[in-house]
């Protein structure tokens, strides 16, 4: 199975990166950098010239939902294009209901793996502004009612929706969404905690 694993940033998967090559054999890495722009470019580029069978973003997150544990690892199995739509005074309306473009995009890895079935399953945004807002906040939670929050994971599902490709989304929370705590953020804990997950599932798909 040839596997292309999609990350923003290095830092996200340095412990991956550690590993011997010969334990990542057959695993190819994209980072693409921060944002939907970035990852959707990185990614077209890509898929222009190489075949896979599965697309698996992996990084971090932040949580709407606080009975998710800081750290904890999820599966976004559907993503939308939050800030995607236009403003009508006091109200959005979205892409979609524009009838302009698609908004929303599933995860499409029909992987048997209990690795990956044994993860909370979680409804993600993608968003080019972390939000840090109390009323945006609560505007979106209102509007979308989402768990978790990425500036990249629509954008690698419409990727793949688009060319064909089953993939998955596995995030590691780093942060809640709220006013802006950066202090509040366990990056390190969540990067830990997201690496130990793709080395196990790595392990289990190589060959
Ligand atoms: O906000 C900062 O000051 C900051 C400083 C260092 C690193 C970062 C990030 O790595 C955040 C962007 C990165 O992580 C994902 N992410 C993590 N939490 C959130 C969130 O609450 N809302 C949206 N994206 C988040 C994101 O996918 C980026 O790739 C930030």
């Amino acid at each position: 199975m040839d596997i292309l694993v999609i990350a923003a940033t290095e830092m996200e998967i340095l412990p991956f990166l550690r590993l011997p090559g010969q334990r990542r054999r057959g695993i190819d890495v994209l980072v693409t950098g921060v944002g939907m722009v970035a990852t959707a470019f990185a990614l077209g580029q890509r898929l222009a010239t190489a075949r896979y069978d599965l697309l698996l973003n992996v990084g971090i997150a932040g949580s709407f939902d606080r009975s998710i544990t800081m750290g904890e690892v999820v599966n976004v199995y559907e993503d939308t294009f939050a800030e995607l739509g236009a403003e009508d005074g006091e109200h959005f309306i979205d892409i979609e209901t524009l009838a302009l473009a698609r908004g929303t995009f599933l995860g499409t890895a029909s992987i048997d793996a209990p690795i990956l079935e044994r993860l909370r399953k979680c409804k993600g945004i993608t968003v080019n502004s972390i939000h840090g807002n109390e009323a945006t906040i609560t505007d979106v939670v209102n509007r979308l009612n989402p768990q978790t929050e990425s500036m990249e994971g629509a954008a690698v599902f419409y990727a793949a929706q688009y060319s064909g490709i089953p993939v998955a989304q596995v995030r590691a929370i780093s942060n809640y969404v709220e006013r802006r705590n950066k202090a509040g953020w366990q990056i390190p804990l969540a990067v830990k905690n997201l690496n130990r997950w793709l080395i196990d599932f790595i392990d289990a798909h190589r060959g």
